[in-house]
């Protein structure tokens, strides 16, 4: 028998910092993991060895902690570590492809940027989140393309929850949560942070109240 729809995932969804040793980088997650909706394991500077034994690390992680594990860029890692999805970027290769090779219960998310063409192409691919940014100047990314809040209302229309990224803290977080966004994805906003934790808290919170923060 059917149930009701599964609600719409909302909430934080930490992106890993580029971390080279892996002890440190389960200490960090490890201080934060509590806080958050999905977590995403993404190292761009690591060698193609040091991310499979992160992404494993992970993998027991967020096994232990019930929140879903997604690796950004590469399928082959995903399905080698089990991860429960894939976020895919406009030079990563085929939402559609993803979603045949790790089956209808993954989450593969696909970045739009400032696209609402590309968002209409990734639901059709597939996608089960659609990724919009950067709404504020980033140090974790070259280059990124610049979004204003309003996609996140006009990509309503998909019915597939929506993701902000983009140089996001607990400062300015709250203007994206009323413009529409499901989930606040943040790299440096919680690890660069001086209090992670806190700073995870905050921003979690500010999906206790849409709108009070
Ligand atoms: C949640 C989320 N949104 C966007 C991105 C960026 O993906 P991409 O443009 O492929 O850039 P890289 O992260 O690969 O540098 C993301 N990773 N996660
Ligand atoms: C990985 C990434 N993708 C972006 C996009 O706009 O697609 S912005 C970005 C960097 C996010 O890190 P921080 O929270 O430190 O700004
Ligand atoms: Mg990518």
């Amino acid at each position: 028998m059917n149930g009701p729809p599964a609600p719409s995932p909302r909430g934080l969804y930490l992106v890993t910092p580029d971390e080279p040793d892996t002890t440190q980088l389960l200490r960090r997650v490890d201080a934060v993991l509590g806080e958050a909706t999905w977590l995403q394991y993404r190292n761009k500077a690591a060698s193609a060895d040091l991310r499979r034994e992160q992404a494993a690390a992970l993998r027991k992680r967020c096994s232990a902690a019930g929140v879903p594990l997604i690796v950004n860029d590469d399928l082959d890692l995903a399905r080698a570590v089990g991860a429960d999805g894939l976020h895919l970027g406009e030079d990563d290769g085929d939402p559609a492809a993803a979603r045949a090779a790790l089956g209808v219960d993954a989450i593969i998310g696909v970045s739009c940027y400032d696209d609402l063409a590309r968002a209409a192409r990734a639901t059709a691919a597939g996608a089960s989140y659609l990724a919009f940014g950067a709404f504020f100047p980033t140090r974790s990314k070259t280059a990124a393309r610049r979004a204003g809040p309003e996609l996140l209302g006009a990509a309503a229309r998909w019915g597939l929850p929506r993701v902000a990224i983009g140089g996001i803290t607990a400062d300015n977080a709250g203007p994206l949560v009323e413009a529409g966004a499901d989930l606040i994805a943040v790299i440096g906003g919680v690890f660069e942070a001086g209090d992670p934790a806190a700073a995870a808290r905050s921003l979690r919170r500010c999906f206790d109240a849409p709108g009070a923060t």
